[in-house]
């Protein structure tokens, strides 16, 4: 019998994911292998205060979990699909993409006042540019400001610190099976283009495990697969870190793939939003990020760099 070891963050939500792949995987598997999780510290774990595309970005939370992988101190890593850089490492690769949670952003407000009956000048906590742009492209009146740390220290900050309202994925409240009653109510991507990949899980693995890549793959989900592909591509086309407001949301109708892809200003005054449909996730993640383009996108792409925040 062979024993996995699965690499995670120590954080709640890290560990959370990495339990319930471990449980899907065992659905499948029965006895047949034995799971051990073994916990990583990483970077991006310890600096959280500063904020992240000052100190290097999505890479941060993944390092030192894939230094692991090459060195064979664990087999298998559970990460958040939102927090993956574009291009894999050598040796390493996405093994499995599991069925995704809810995508959308969560608005959580004192009083449970909904956005557009927060009073003129609230303050809403992100640190993510994406969220701030487009709240501001529908609310100029409210004022961003910074907050940072886990989901627990954000609603603690929301409770003890001059917030009127934070935002959060869904995906981390309903993975962790937090009260939702505390959400004020669901950002649809038509309000708020959620973050490529936000609420799906990317395991990665070394390229050269074939016995686990297989076993990985009976929990890969087609359908979030094919959708979190077109979202990627157009990312990864966009060049955009995390220091640019981006997001990008697909779904699927019958065959179809339908990929609403957005770049905006920081500021929310100028928003690029496009529907794109078609069959090939990779043709329509390109044709996204041809028409932003050629509507400007990279200018505020460029501009974005001197910014700061995640996605
Ligand atoms: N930005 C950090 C991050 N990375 C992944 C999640 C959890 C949700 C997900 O799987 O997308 C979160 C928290 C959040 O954005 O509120």
């Amino acid at each position: 019998m062979r024993k996995i070891i699965v690499g995670s963050r120590k954080s709640n939500l890290a560990l959370t994911q990495s339990k319930w792949v471990i449980d899907q995987l065992k659905k499948h598997v029965g006895d047949r292998y034995e799971f051990e999780i073994k916990k990583i510290v990483t970077k991006g774990d310890q600096i959280l205060d500063v904020t992240l595309s000052k100190v290097g970005g999505k890479g941060l939370f993944v390092k030192e979990i894939e230094k692991a992988m090459y060195d064979k101190e664990i087999d298998f890593a559970v990460h958040s699909m939102k927090d993956m850089p574009a291009v894999m490492p050598d040796g390493l690769m996405i093994g499995s993409i599991p069925i995704r949670e809810d995508h959308r952003d969560a608005f959580i407000s004192n009083q449970h006042v909904k956005l557009v009956d927060l009073p003129s000048g609230a303050i809403v906590g992100t640190s993510s540019l994406r969220r701030g742009s487009q709240i501001l492209a529908q609310r100029p009146d409210l004022q961003i400001q910074w907050i940072r740390g886990n989901i627990e220290t954000r609603l603690r900050k929301l409770r003890e610190e001059n917030f009127d309202a934070i935002i959060l994925a869904a995906a981390g409240m309903k993975r962790m099976d937090w009260d939702e009653s505390i959400v004020t109510e669901y950002l649809e991507p038509e309000i708020c283009v959620p973050a490529v990949g936000q609420g799906a899980l990317a395991i990665e693995c070394r390229e050269e495990d074939t016995e686990l890549i297989e076993l990985l793959q009976l929990i890969n989900d087609a359908y979030t697969e094919r959708t979190v592909t077109a979202e990627r591509t157009f990312l990864h086309l966009l060049n955009g870190g995390c220091q640019v407001p981006i997001g990008g949301y697909a779904y699927l109708d019958g065959e179809t793939v339908v990929l609403t892809a957005l770049v905006a200003s920081g500021d929310g005054k100028t928003v690029l939003k496009e529907v794109v449909k078609g069959t090939d996730p990779v043709s329509v993640g390109k044709e996204a990020a041809d028409r932003l383009i050629s509507l400007g996108a990279m200018k505020l792409v460029n501009e974005a760099k001197e910014a700061n925040g995640e996605q």
